[in-house]
């Protein structure tokens, strides 16, 4: 049988994902050294067993680190195969170089976890410029989406929506759900002068009056986009917006600056938040026992696929005079 072995902070969501699967929770004990290094120690029998690892990736910095050293020691105590469950897939944004000199972290943090797992389980990862995971992972993934569940909450929490997004990269997800619940959509435009500046404009959507707006996003980190979009829309003779997001990381004080400006903000347990509505474990559950391989080693390592030349050259590419006052896309 399978064991999911939750990291630190991931013990909420890793319980779910046991229960639904009917799987043994597994316990790691982790410590800090009082030099900084980490202490792991597996507490359950892992020999010839799939190993899931659920580690989402919301502070990955702090975590990284004990993660691999995890992942290894599972590998070295014979796990049939390593998985890492990220509900929250870092280092997505930083995908190309915006300004000559930039490490390419995205490419770089794939390269790690390949080395480090046999399989990637993952949630509407931040796939702008990258076509799919497989462009930068080395090994198999899951890419799962939460589209449907937010539809569904939508659909019956909200009267007449009208689906925002806050920018064009968001207008996929955000189609993808209107279509669903055939409701209309509408996208802003964002123009991003910093990490925690961004600007937003907002289109004519006078002949959606009457209609309540919620804003749809995968990401929020410093939370800008959406307080900026929130802001705006009463401006245009709206109410207050619904915010749903797939992943709310919330930074700093952000949540607090944006409930005010909104009629609720309501996220997917992908980060443990108390924004929290929408369950993602039974959706990653029903992807995890097809994983399931036959005895031996499953490792299936490949080099990433290769880029094709536009892909390519919008990775490497800066601009070749001073960099922009703003950065667009990240
Ligand atoms: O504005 P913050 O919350 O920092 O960043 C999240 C936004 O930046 C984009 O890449 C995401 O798709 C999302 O719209």
């Amino acid at each position: 049988m399978r064991i999911i072995l939750p990291l630190p902070g991931n013990e909420g969501f890793a319980a779910r994902l046991a229960q639904e699967g009917g799987w043994e929770l597994g316990k790691l004990e982790t410590r800090r050294f009082p030099d900084g290094e980490s202490y792991v120690r597996i507490l359950a029998d892992v020999t010839d067993r799939p190993v899931d690892l659920v580690c989402t990736l919301a502070r990955p910095d702090e975590g990284f680190l004990r993660m691999v050293f995890a992942a290894d020691a599972a590998r070295s105590l014979s796990a049939r195969e390593v998985n890492l469950v990220a509900p929250y897939l870092a280092y997505m944004r930083q995908d190309r170089r915006f300004q000559a000199g930039e490490a390419l972290t995205s490419m770089t943090f794939a390269r790690i976890v390949s080395a480090a797992f046999d399989r990637l389980v993952t949630v509407d990862p931040h796939l702008h410029r990258y076509p799919a995971l497989s462009a930068l992972y080395g090994v198999p993934d899951t890419t799962l989406h939460a589209s449907q569940l937010l539809a569904d909450w939508i659909a019956s929490e909200v009267e007449g929506p009208l689906l925002v997004g806050p920018d064009e990269e968001s207008e996929q997800w955000v189609a993808a759900i209107a279509e669903r619940i055939d409701a209309p959509h509408a996208v802003l435009r964002k123009i991003r002068h910093g990490d925690r500046r961004v600007e937003v404009e907002v289109p004519d959507l006078a002949r959606w009056h009457g209609r309540q707006p919620v804003l749809v996003d995968d990401i929020a980190s410093s939370g800008r986009t959406l307080i900026e979009a929130a802001g705006k829309l009463p401006q245009q003779g709206f109410p207050k917006p619904v915010v749903t997001v797939v992943h709310g990381i919330f930074a700093e004080d952000s949540y607090e600056r944006l409930l005010p400006l909104c009629a609720r903000v309501v996220s997917t347990d992908s980060v443990s938040h108390d924004s929290n509505a929408i369950g993602l474990a039974a959706l990653v559950a029903r992807a995890l026992p097809a994983q399931v391989q036959g005895g031996g080693n499953v490792r299936q390592r490949r080099p990433p696929e290769p880029l094709d030349e536009v892909e390519r050259a919008g990775l490497d590419s800066f601009p070749a005079s001073d960099p922009p006052s703003w950065t667009a896309g990240r």
